[in-house]
């Protein structure tokens, strides 16, 4: 456990495209960087009922090493950024001129992206968007094309932004062997904002994330039980991603495997540069 006077974390605010000021916390890297004398900077992104305080909460965090710049923005509407306030203000693209605006405030050459969930779609789409993106790690969601049901999505805003909205997201996350940590962070987030950002599903969330530049190194993880492991195991094919499974039945349940996800992680940020091609 690191003790809390070593963490020198901070926090920073940064404008996006359409002035949504987007909040979050930078852990700086101490110690050794790399040869552009740069250490490793990776941007976390959460999922849809998240904010950035579920990198602590699984221990995701406490994994990573030293000498890592870890920065963990609240997507808007979640933590302390500002609302999205509409369906369309949570299209995916705010989600990636949002990301992109960090990566403008931190000035660093190269970034390493690693998403959660939905977090994980939008990492793959800056991915493709952005050649500053050296990695970029997606946590059981794949990049393909997806029907995303009008109706079925409508329906779950409707629960999300009503009396039982909470008790929802809750016992469908228990239900689904969620850990408590993404239990708990469900009620953190506003409940407006939740039902906005799930209709801002509808709004380019459907579209396949393209490869970016072909010296990217993308990762897709997800369940060893996946119901859809098939569609990772194409995107892997045709992405050209890395495909690493984790020890679970389900996407739900392999939040529980983060932190030894986040063990694997740094060992690839760390990695030297010549092991990173040949291994599997
Ligand atoms: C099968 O679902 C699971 O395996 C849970 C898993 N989901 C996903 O991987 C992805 N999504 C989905 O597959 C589906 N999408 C939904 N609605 C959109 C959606 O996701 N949400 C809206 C509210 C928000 C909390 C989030 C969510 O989590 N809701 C859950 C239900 C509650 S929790 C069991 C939820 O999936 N519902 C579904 C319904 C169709 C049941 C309404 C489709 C339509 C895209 C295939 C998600 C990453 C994504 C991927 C690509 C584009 C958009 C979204 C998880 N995601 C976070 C943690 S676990």
């Amino acid at each position: 456990m690191r003790s809390p006077d070593r963490e020198q974390t901070e926090r920073f605010e940064v404008a996006s495209v359409d002035g949504t000021l987007l909040r979050g916390f930078s852990r700086a890297a101490r110690g050794s960087s790399d040869a552009r004398g740069e250490p490793e900077t990776l941007v976390l992104l959460h999922g849809v009922a998240m904010d950035h305080r579920v990198w602590s909460e699984s221990s995701f965090l406490d994994a990573l090493p030293d000498d890592v710049h870890v920065v963990a923005p609240d997507l808007r509407g979640r933590g302390e950024s500002d609302p999205g306030h509409s369906a369309e203000g949570h299209a995916i693209d705010r989600y990636v001129e949002d990301v992109r605006a960090v990566l403008g405030f931190f000035g660093r050459e190269r970034y390493s992206l690693f998403g959660l969930y939905f977090g994980g779609r939008i990492a793959l789409r800056v991915a493709e968007a952005d050649r500053r993106v050296q990695r970029a790690f997606s946590f059981c969601a794949h990049g393909e094309a997806v029907e995303v049901p009008a109706d079925a999505v409508e329906e779950e805003a409707k629960e999300i932004e009503g009396p039982g909205g909470y008790a929802y997201l809750r016992d469908h996350f228990s239900a689904a062997g969620a850990p408590a940590w993404m239990v708990s962070a469900c009620d953190r987030v506003d409940q407006d904002e939740l039902a906005a950002a799930t209709r801002g599903l509808l709004h380019g969330s459907h579209q396949r994330a393209e490869r970016g530049a072909a010296d990217q190194d993308l990762v897709l993880i997800t369940a060893e039980g996946d119901a859809d492991l098939g569609t990772f195991r194409e995107g892997s094919a045709r992405l050209g991603a890395r495909l690493w499974l984790v020890d679970s039945r389900t996407r739900v349940r392999a939040a529980a495997r983060l932190a030894e996800v986040g063990t694997r992680t740094a060992e690839l940020l760390t990695a030297a540069p010549a092991a990173m091609k040949g291994d599997a």
